[in-house]
């Protein structure tokens, strides 16, 4: 008798210290049971398959077992000798992996991770996590803000570094590249880094206050390593990185990188939404964080609280995640971007707490008198949060704020 996908089903078991336990929702295929599709999700994504195995050899037993069945809900415990030591892709291709295309279920999502200390010890974890506000910005009341220039491509090195530099004197913290902005013909990378580090000078010494950029190093693994190296030799303090579509491997690769140069990183989480937006199915952006924290970013978008452009998730309860205990890893500073303008500002800070930066690309370049004003109504808005001043009471004495408002109001962007 070999091995069935029974086999995988103890509703006995109870997960030990060193199990990595898993919680799926599942919708089970047309004629298979719950038992019998949640054994399979244990089985498939561990070391079993679709057949009764005949091997008849010696083998390790590196089987997970689902011990908790709850309507839809299941708990998988997965054995930690399972899992290569500090090898992420390795743990999704066995969480995440085949169970999210087989037949035994027509839906299945991987909601949430309890990590054991066996696994999370063998990861780095950010180097700075919220400590940036502090150690890179001298910042502590506050969150720290950004801004990507718009339109998000085709401005020349010149003008997005312009664009820049108005942002910076006028009150925001860091220039953002945007997503899809990495090394084009119209505005290459070397050129920008040089040029918008200069620019970063003259606003600190105008300001008096430091100001970084988050340049996005977004390419295969060895261009990232060369940028890297490139941005720490210019006197960089942070790159940014398309965690998703880069992928962890590289992204590992980079983490190991950064921690030579003492860089920070800024975690750009496009084509989430392909794993997380439809309810039924994917992976959650609470997994996507959690893998994010492991893998050692610093800055993870993690959303509005549903008040942005974006769908988002549990943005609220992501963040708590973010910032809570994981066996002494470093925490991640949550970034809310995506549709904010300064009218959003007091509903989004009293959501998520003023240990996040704040983002927004055309809340400030959408602002009717440009950019520098943009961004003076946005360091109005949050010095007025912190001060416990009602924003309508700033923009009295701030006319960029009482443009703003006066634009935007609090409605939410599409
Ligand atoms: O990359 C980002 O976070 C976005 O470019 C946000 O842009 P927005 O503030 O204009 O929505
Ligand atoms: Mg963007």
């Amino acid at each position: 008798m070999g091995i069935t996908y029974e086999d995988f089903l103890d509703l006995d078991y109870e997960p030990t210290d060193e199990d990595l336990v898993c919680t799926f929702r599942i919708d089970p295929a047309t004629g298979m049971s719950t038992e019998a599709a949640a054994s399979r999700v244990a089985s498939e994504s561990s070391n079993g398959t679709w057949a009764a195995l005949q091997t008849g050899a010696d083998f390790t037993d590196m089987g997970a077992t689902t011990f908790d069945i709850d309507g839809d809900l299941i708990r998988v415990a997965y054995p930690a000798g399972l899992f290569e030591p500090g090898n992420m892709p390795q743990v999704l291709s066995c969480i995440a992996g085949n169970i999210m295309g087989m037949k035994a279920v027509d839906t299945i999502r991987l909601l949430d991770c309890e990590w054991p200390e066996s696994v999370v010890s063998a990861y780095p974890g950010p180097l700075y996590g919220s400590s940036v506000r502090e150690e890179i910005f001298g910042v502590t009341d506050r969150p720290i803000t950004a801004t990507v220039p718009k339109p998000k491509v085709g401005l020349s090195t010149a003008a997005h570094a312009q664009v820049g530099y108005d942002a910076w004197v006028g009150g925001v913290d860091l220039l953002k590249d945007d997503e899809n902005l990495t090394d084009q013909a119209f505005n290459p990378f070397s050129d920008r880094l040089t040029e918008s580090l200069s620019l970063r000078d003259d606003a600190e010494d105008e300001t008096g206050e430091k100001k970084s950029y988050l340049i996005n190093v977004t390419a295969d693994t060895q261009t990232m390593l060369d940028r890297v190296d490139e941005v720490a030799a210019q006197g960089g303090e942070y790159v940014m990185v398309d965690i998703i579509t880069a992928g962890w491997a590289g992204l590992q690769t980079v983490r190991e990188r950064t921690e030579k140069h003492g860089l920070a990183i800024h975690a750009h989480r496009a084509m989430h939404a392909a794993f997380d937006r439809l309810p039924a199915h994917g992976v959650s952006m609470r997994v996507l964080a959690q893998v994010s924290r492991l893998c050692g970013v610093d800055q993870l978008h993690t959303g509005t609280a549903g008040l942005g452009k974006l769908a988002n998730e549990d943005t609220v309860g992501i963040n708590e995640w973010l910032a809570g205990d994981l066996h002494g890893a470093t925490d991640v500073l949550p970034v809310a971007s995506g549709g904010l303008h300064p009218g959003l500002l007091p509903d989004l800070l009293d959501a998520t707490g003023t240990n996040v930066c704040v983002q927004l690309g055309g809340g400030i370049h959408g602002h009717p008198d440009g950019t520098r004003a943009g961004a003076v109504a946005l360091r109005s808005a949050i010095d007025a949060y912190v001060e416990g001043r009602a924003i309508t009471e700033a923009a009295e004495e701030t006319p960029e704020l009482a443009v703003a408002l006066d634009k935007w109001g609090t409605e939410t962007p599409r």
